[in-house]
């Protein structure tokens, strides 16, 4: 039987720039492809059919394009080699896309070996529950996006963000919701309450959107506003900006 590949857009080593693991080395590796279309999304490279880049030394840029599809044994040899090279300094492997889970046949068979050299981070639209079923068992962590419409311009994945964290909350996770100048507050009620409903001690994070410019533009009392009615339902509730953006990392 053929061994699954996959078509990557990248992998690269980087601190964390998100969430709840930020500031924590991870390797990125970065699938093609995305079920969604959200209007802020900063990864077109995820769009493409050109040649992938696998960065040859870790966090140094020395990216070499590779064709696709992309064999595991090519990943794990480079990995294993940044792991050899430089113990102790990756926390974890970021999962990440456009959408990963769109891959899930090709996860089936990556993610336990690739959990074999460090603990698994998906990084998700928080969408695709039938997906994620099978493949709960080889993650560590989530970090999923509830995607709210004055952002994403995404409507009506309400429901298939809750199937997807009542699957999630298997294991440790956190929320994303990307906010900005135009969200509104039943946004914020209807995300906080669908999380709540599931487990109150999920963590949010407020995400401020980053301009193309790579600024955050949004009114500060209006995100302190956001927070104030996210804290009436849920027990945690931070704001974290995309820090890597602000240092120049990847
Ligand atoms: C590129 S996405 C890939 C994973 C998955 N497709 C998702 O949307 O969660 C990774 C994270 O970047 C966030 N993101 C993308 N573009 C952004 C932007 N311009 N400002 C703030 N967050 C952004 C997404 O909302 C998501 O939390
Ligand atoms: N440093 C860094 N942190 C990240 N967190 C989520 C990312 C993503 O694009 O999935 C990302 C990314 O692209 N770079
Ligand atoms: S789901 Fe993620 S990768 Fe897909 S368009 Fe939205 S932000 Fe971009
Ligand atoms: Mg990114």
């Amino acid at each position: 039987m053929s061994k699954p590949t996959a078509e990557l857009a990248e992998v690269f080593s980087s601190v964390q720039g998100e969430g709840l693991l930020i500031g924590q080395r991870q390797v990125f590796i970065r699938f093609r492809g995305c079920n969604l279309a959200c209007e802020y999304c900063d990864t077109p490279n995820a769009f493409t059919d050109e040649p992938g880049i696998l960065e040859q030394t870790p966090g140094r840029r020395d990216f070499v394009p590779t064709p696709n599809p992309v064999t595991l044994e090519r990943l794990i040899s480079l990995i294993d080699g940044w792991l050899r090279g430089w113990p102790g300094v990756h926390h974890s492997i970021s999962i990440t896309g456009g959408e990963p889970l769109l891959s899930q046949a090709t996860l089936l068979t990556w993610l336990p070996e690739l959990r074999k050299l460090l603990p698994i981070y998906l990084e998700t639209n928080g969408t695709l529950h039938t997906a994620l079923k099978p493949l709960i068992k080889d993650i560590d962590i989530i970090g999923m996006d509830i995607k709210i419409p004055s952002t994403s311009g995404c409507t009506n994945l309400w429901d298939d963000h809750r199937k997807f964290l009542e699957i999630a909350a298997h294991k440790e996770l956190f929320v994303k919701v990307i906010v900005g100048a135009e969200t509104q507050d039943w946004e914020i009620i209807r995300s906080s309450e669908l999380i709540s409903s599931v487990n109150r001690n999920i963590p949010l994070i407020f995400q401020p959107v980053t301009s193309i410019k790579g600024k955050v533009e949004v009114n500060p009392v209006r995100v302190l506003e956001l927070q104030e009615i996210a804290c009436r339902h849920l027990a945690e509730v931070r704001v974290i900006p995309q820090t890597h953006k602000f240092m120049a990392q990847l």
